[in-house]
Parts: structure tokens; sequence; C-alpha cells
């Protein structure tokens, strides 16, 4: 029969340090019914990988958070993207895979680049020691990220408040949905409103993908929805990946010298960093039939919870998966997911570390933890709330 596992892993235990508990799962079995919340929990690499190829058995169109759409009224419409299945969801993905493809980024290499030299700059001039998460794991995306879409100045504080409640929101009804709820409805209206096509600047992703509605390859009606999955996706992931490969770089400092003599490292550094401490944690999908697992079922309805840090974290997949490695070829990890969902932003990510982490390999010779790396939890993201670091200039 199924293992069962009485624990919560949206409890703060749990979200402190997941490690004991992935590898109960682990050894438990392919799937373990999680009795708390009635779910089927995933935690090994095969189990994982499989299911997010397999679209048809476990689909996203009941939302891929604890709540079942087809039960519960969802607290903001779903959408076109992550919480929709085929056909729905193959337009807006054709027309976000195109925007946000590598040849499509290019023309902003040159000036994030330069902005992250000037962040880095600014930053070594104040002096050798300072908290990486709001100096530059936050700092660096919302200094090019809401430009790229091409949202106003105006009320840009409002991002990562509002994807923190949204990443809150695919766990349970616990005290950290509780603290972001009296603000949810207004920032979720302030998102709302930088979709429209009026407000958005020429030349951004935003009214790129309004002039592929003019097209017709997308409706007019998908069109701000399609914005609005940047606006959800696109800021606080790449805040905690930032602070996931600065983490990684001052605790494995023999690390950080091979990025210095290989520079090109920057992107499997990167990759190796989400694989080492997979920003988004966890995410669910339901079962469509009722699905064989190894020799047990999961019944139709039943919500599937994926412990994606814990499949990148499975003995069975990789050699000494704690260590932050950058001879390891990180390729496979599923910290972007994988199949018909998987990151279509991974190459906006990737190029924002890519020159953050170029910035900082010219001018910093070294990188230590300077004090207590503080944890900030959430139900969905592995993320930090202080990382202090002390540099030693180049
Ligand atoms: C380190 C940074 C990031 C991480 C770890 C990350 C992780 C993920 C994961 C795991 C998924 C799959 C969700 C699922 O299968 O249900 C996903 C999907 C998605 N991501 Fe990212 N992401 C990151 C950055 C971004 C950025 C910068 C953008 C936008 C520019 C973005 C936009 C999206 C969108 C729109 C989807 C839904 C794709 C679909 O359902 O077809 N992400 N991301
Ligand atoms: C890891 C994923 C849950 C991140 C994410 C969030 C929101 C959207 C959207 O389309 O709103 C897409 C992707």
């Amino acid at each position: 029969a199924l293992p069962v596992h009485h624990g919560d892993p949206f409890g703060h235990e749990v979200l402190e340090d997941p490690a004991a508990f992935h590898g109960e799962l682990r050894e438990a079995g392919p799937v373990v019914h999680l009795a708390r919340y009635d779910v089927y929990a995933m935690a090994r690499y095969a189990e994982v990988h499989a299911a997010l190829r397999d679209w048809q058995s476990f689909e996203s169109g009941a939302g891929v958070g604890l709540s079942n759409f087809r039960t519960e009224p969802p607290w903001r419409p779903p959408s076109l993207l992550l919480e929709s299945d085929p056909p729905r969801h193959d337009a807006p993905r054709r027309v976000l895979s195109g925007l946000l493809a590598p040849r499509a980024l290019r023309r902003l290499r040159e000036q994030w680049r330069s902005a992250a030299a000037d962040l880095v700059d600014d930053l070594l001039a104040r002096g050798p020691e300072f908290d990486a998460v709001p100096a530059l794991a936050e700092a660096f995306p919302l200094r090019v990220f809401p430009d790229a879409v091409g949202i106003p100045d105006e009320g840009r504080e409002n991002l990562l408040p509002y994807g923190e409640f949204l990443f809150n929101a695919f766990g349970p009804h616990n005290d950290l949905v509780a603290a972001g709820a009296p603000r949810a409805g207004d920032l979720a209206a302030w998102v709302n409103a930088q979709c429209r096509r009026e407000v958005l600047a020429e030349g951004g992703f935003g009214a790129q993908i309004w002039a592929a509605a003019d097209r017709g390859e997308i409706t007019p009606d998908q069109a701000p929805l399609v914005v609005r999955s940047l606006l959800s996706a696109g800021v606080d992931t790449t805040v905690h990946g930032l602070g996931a490969v600065l983490h990684a770089v001052a605790t494995f400092p023999e690390q950080w010298r091979r990025l210095r003599e290989q520079p090109h490292l920057a992107r499997v550094a990167f990759d190796e960093a989400v694989r080492w401490a997979s920003p988004v944690q966890t995410f669910f999908r339901t079962a469509t039939t009722d699905v064989r697992v190894g020799d047990a079922v999961v019944p139709a309805g039943k919500k599937i919870l994926m412990f994606l840090a814990s499949a990148n974290r499975d003995p069975g997949r990789w050699d000494d998966p704690a260590a932050f490695d950058l001879s390891r070829d990180p390729s496979g990890h599923v910290g972007f997911g994988f199949g018909i969902h998987q990151c279509v932003g991974q190459h906006v990510a990737r190029l924002e570390a890519e020159s953050l982490l170029t910035a900082l390999a010219e001018r910093v010779a070294s990188i230590e933890v300077a004090g207590p790396v503080v944890r900030h939890h959430n139900n969905t993201m592995r993320a930090l709330g202080s990382l202090p670091l002390r540099v030693r200039p180049a």
C-alpha cells in the first residue's frame, strides 16, 4: 500500500531546513500520502521528472497550488500559462517563448551588463561589507526587469510583496498567507493595471505581447493576462535565484576562485545554484485519472506535491548532491521545471545572473559570509532574508 507521512511541508520547521523531511519522503517510496493535507508527494528525481513530462495525467488547469480550482474559486483569474493545459496553454506559451528566447534577449545583454557593473561599482565604493539580499539579489532584478517589461516607475515597490503573496498562496492558508492577505487585493489590482496596453512602454516585453495580439497570435483579452505572467513570475524568482547563487559562491570559496579563473562558467554556476538551492521548492499537479505510480495508485482529482528541491538533491541522480560544484554538469535539474510548462523565462533569469556574476567576478577577488545567514520563510520559495557578505576587491 501507499506509505504515509504525517509531517507538514509548509510548517516552519520544514521551511527552515527541509533536507531531513525530503530524505524521509525519498526513502518512504516513489509516492507518499501526506495525511495532513490528503495530497500525494513525489520527492525522487525519477518520479518528479516523469510526472512533469506527463501533463495529460498530471494537469495544471486545476491550479498548481494546494487549492483545487474545480472546487474552490481561485484568488485571481487563472494564468493562461501556469494554470492552463493544452490547447488553451499553447498560443500564450508560443508568444512568450518567442519574446523570451535567447536571441530575443541579445538586445538587453549590453545594457544589463553595464547596469550590473554600475550597481557593483556603487556598492563596493561604500565598503567591503553589505547585506547581499537588498543590495544585490533584490536591487539588480528591480533595476533591469520592470524596465524590460515596460511598466511605469510608479508603484514598482508592489512587485516583491505581490510575488511574496502569490507564492505563499500556492500553499495552505497558514500564517504566511494570513500575513499577506490584507494587501492581496490592492497588490493584484496594481499588477492588473500595469498590464493595460496604454501604460506599457514601446519596445518592452509588455508592448510586444500586445503587438502579438494585434497579429492574432493571441486574443486582446488574453494579452493582459500574459503580461501579468511576466510580472508574477519574473521578479521574486530571480531575486531568490540570485540570492541562492551569491549564497553558494560565498559558502564554497574555491568555486568562486574557479569562476574568476574561468568567467565563462557564470552560466553553469547559476544553473548549479538553481539545482543546489531550488528557489522554487515545490508546486502541485492534479491527477486527471487514477494514476499508477510504481505499485501505488493516485486517485483521480487528488493533488500531487512535486518536491523539486528534493529531486535536485536525490543521491540516486546526483553525486555529492549537497555540494555546489562548478565541475558538475547540472543539466537535467528540475529547478526550472520540465516539459511543456518548463520555465519560459529561464533565459531572462540566466542573463540576469550572468550579468551580475560577471560584474562581480571582474571586481571581487574573494567573497565570504560575514554574519548570520537568515532564512525568509515562504510556502513555495527557498528565500534568504539576509546574506551578510564581506568581499576583498580584485
Ligand atoms: C531563478 C529564476 C526562476 C526560477 C527558479 C523559475 C522556476 C520556474 C518553474 C519551476 C516553472 C514551472 C512551473 C510548473 O511547471 O508549473 C516556471 C514556469 C514559468 N516561469 Fe519561471 N522561473 C524563474 C524565472 C522566471 C522569469 C525571469 C520569468 C519571466 C521573465 C519566468 C516566467 C515563467 C512563466 C511565465 C512560467 C509558466 C510557463 C508555462 O506554464 O508554460 N520565470 N518557472
Ligand atoms: C514557479 C512558478 C509557479 C512561477 C510562476 C508564477 C506565476 C506564473 C503566472 O503565469 O502567473 C507563472 C510561473
